[in-house]
């Protein structure tokens, strides 16, 4: 999705949590800091895995685990949303793409991005204004990724579209030209989460058109 379609989506959204782009477009810069070429994958290699081949989409609802017994794995390149990630490693599957704002469930589900990074996943880190200090903490511990922006995409600092880890997943599917996207583990009308969280939910399910 290109930027001047997402703006006024994204500035919608902004209004909506009381979230500052300013500090959506620091936390940009910060993360731009940190690539360098040898941690830069290029989305040439992203394309290559996703183009064309069905793909799978994994959010993080309590019945991703359920959702993924019936899955011939070998069908689909898998994209994980946060916290999915640490699932599938759990189940011995490295997610071929991961989204992550590195604020998952735990310090372990990172551990399990950063163990799946060193397996081969392409990670994507995203940055927002609520989580340079996971940025500063965890970023240098992965040895290749692509950096992501909510704002103004610049450099090599992009924006595929889409919100919340699970939105991205999605949107980055659509964009590098899968050929269908089946979901596990999305339930945007789970009543036991938080009220941000609850948000968040109500707008990927809007984004992801529902
Ligand atoms: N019922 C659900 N509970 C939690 N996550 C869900 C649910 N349904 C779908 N998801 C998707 O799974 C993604 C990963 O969820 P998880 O709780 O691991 O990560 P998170 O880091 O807290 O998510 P985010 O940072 O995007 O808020 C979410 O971004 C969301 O899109
Ligand atoms: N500024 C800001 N942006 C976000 C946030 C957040 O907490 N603050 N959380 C997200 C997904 O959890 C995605 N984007
Ligand atoms: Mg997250």
């Amino acid at each position: 999705m290109d930027f001047a379609t997402w703006e006024p989506i994204y500035e919608r959204i902004l209004e909506d949590f009381g979230f500052d782009r300013t500090g959506d477009e620091k936390a940009a810069f910060f993360l731009s800091y940190m690539l360098t070429e040898e941690n830069t994958i290029s989305l040439s290699e992203l394309k290559a895995i996703i183009s064309g081949n069905p793909v799978l989409v994994c959010g993080n609802a309590p019945g991703l685990r359920n959702d993924l017994s019936e899955i011939n794995f070998s069908a689909f390149t898998v994209i994980a949303a946060d916290g999915a990630a640490a699932v599938l490693m759990d189940m011995g599957i490295v997610p071929e793409v991961i989204c992550t704002d590195l604020d998952g469930n735990s310090e372990a589900d990172i551990e399990k991005e950063i163990l799946a990074c060193e397996k081969g996943s392409i990670v994507l880190i995203h940055a927002h204004g609520d989580n340079i200090d996971k940025l500063e903490k965890y970023v240098p511990r992965f040895k290749r990724f692509i950096a992501t922006t909510q704002a103004g995409p610049f450099n090599e600092v992009y924006n595929f579209g889409g919100f919340s880890d699970g939105d991205r997943c999605f949107f980055v599917a659509r964009e590098f030209g899968a050929q269908k996207i089946r979901l596990a583990g999305f339930d945007f009308e789970d009543n036991d989460v938080n009220p941000i969280k609850k948000k968040k939910l109500k707008w990927a399910k809007k984004l992801m058109g529902t």
